[in-house]
């Protein structure tokens, strides 16, 4: 990695929070305040290219879901990676920042969402995965009948917690016993059914038997589409990140050979990572403003909480946490609770952590913010959201400026 970044382990695979340059980040706090998500785009280039080396003929699509800040998706666009869009706002994101393939995946699509999407489709090419036969009903009555795929509920999940393995949850994708039929009805209405669609959940990290099911679940229901001529069959995403530092990272390799083993589509394999091309390319910095000793543990109180990064408060994730004071090595270390200034016991980054001694003015990192970390920040309690800095090599900018109290208002009438 350019500048800041070395490798402590020496794989490449992986970086820890302990591989970013303290003063680098201490640097970027000064400059921007905080908290401040900073995203390093050399990092995104690097794991683009180890997927594409580990999948070299497949389809890959990022799901702009996990980061849709523009210097990534331009990153990624450079880096020639289509785009798998939940919505239409993320379709006009791709659009914008040049990706060349655009695909919408439709989970319960508001109306707004299609007439959007159908209307981006009248200039340039988009397709659309469909999960439920009336979003082909909802199609074809705004006169769209363009490339679609069919998303198939493949019975078979995983991912790191109950709340994102979507696979066998029947809100996503059409039972596969009733594909052949939504196939036959989209050809009918006079679609062009392209392709197939399943994705498991996300956080799959370790254990690759669930991601080896789904792909043979998804070939068997590709068998059953063999009289539609698809080109396609994208398993979907969920690659996974070490998020806490003994976590080993995935297994990149292994997981392609599974899916190569497993994979008996007659049709080109398509993938749709998000967290796996952008954790790790980010961080959030937060400022200690408080720090309360109390009997059970001592209390850091920092600038940013739940509507910064949610991902604690939601899922119970562990995301590693580093002091950046200049001297923290010298100091010793206590169990800490880092919470936020969020009126909610859910509202802490960390508990039980052993952190070195904190004084109010710290700078902590908050490792792997890069997935899943501004894109899921709210307003709640009236709460700004954070800034973010993006570096490429000895460059930085601020490429989202920090929303302010007057932002908040601004849609008051
Ligand atoms: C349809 C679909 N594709 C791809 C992804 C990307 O997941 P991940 O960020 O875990 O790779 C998701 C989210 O889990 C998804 O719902
Ligand atoms: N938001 C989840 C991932 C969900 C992926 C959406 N399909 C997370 O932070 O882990």
């Amino acid at each position: 990695m350019a500048g800041a970044v070395a490798d402590l382990d020496g794989n490449p695979a992986v970086r820890r929070l302990g591989d970013w340059s303290a003063a680098r980040l201490r640097d970027l706090a000064a400059d921007h305040g905080t908290p401040l998500y900073v995203v390093d785009l050399g990092r995104v280039r690097e794991n683009a290219a180890r997927l594409r080396a580990a999948f070299p003929d497949a389809a890959i699509d990022y799901a702009v879901k996990a980061n849709a800040r523009k210097p990534v998706l331009e990153t990624l666009a450079e880096e020639g990676l289509g785009a798998e869009c939940a919505s239409a706002g993320e379709v006009v994101r791709a659009y914008e920042a040049g990706v060349s393939t655009l695909r919408y995946t439709a989970v319960n699509p508001p109306a707004r969402d299609l007439d959007r999407v159908v209307e981006i489709a009248a200039e340039r090419e988009v397709t659309i995965t469909v999960g439920a036969r009336d979003t082909l009903t909802r199609l074809a009555d705004r006169d769209w009948t363009g490339r679609v795929y069919l998303r198939a509920n493949p019975a078979v999940g995983a991912g790191h917690h109950e709340k994102v393995r979507t696979g066998g949850d029947p809100t996503f994708g059409i039972p596969a016993e009733r594909i052949e039929a939504v196939a036959a009805d989209a050809e009918g209405m006079g679609f062009d059914l392209v392709g197939l669609h399943a994705h498991a959940g996300s956080g799959i990290l370790g254990d690759l038997s669930g991601h080896a099911a789904l792909v043979e679940r998804v070939s068997e229901i590709a068998a059953d589409l063999a009289d539609h001529d698809i080109d396609a069959v994208s398993i979907g995403g969920g690659f996974g990140v070490p998020y806490h530092e003994t976590d080993p990272p995935l297994d990149l390799g292994a997981l392609a050979e599974a899916t190569r083993d497993a994979f008996g589509a007659d049709a080109r394999l398509g993938i749709e990572p998000g967290r796996y091309l952008v954790a790790d390319a980010g961080v959030l910095l937060a400022r200690v403003n408080t720090v309360k000793p109390t009997p059970e543990t001592t209390v850091v109180g920092v600038d940013a909480g739940m509507t910064a990064l949610a991902r604690p408060a939601l899922y119970d994730a562990y995301h590693a946490i580093r002091s950046l004071a200049a001297d923290a090595s010298e100091r010793g270390t206590v169990a800490t609770t880092v919470a936020g200034p969020v009126c909610e016991s859910s509202d802490t980054l960390a508990r039980g952590r052993s952190l070195p001694v904190p004084e109010r003015g710290d700078l902590l990192a908050v490792g792997n913010a890069g997935a899943y970390g501004y894109e899921m920040a709210s307003t709640y309690n009236s709460r700004p959201r954070p800034a973010v800095c993006a570096l490429d090599g000895d460059e930085s900018w601020v490429c989202v400026r920090r929303e302010t109290v007057d932002d908040l208002s601004r849609l008051d009438q």
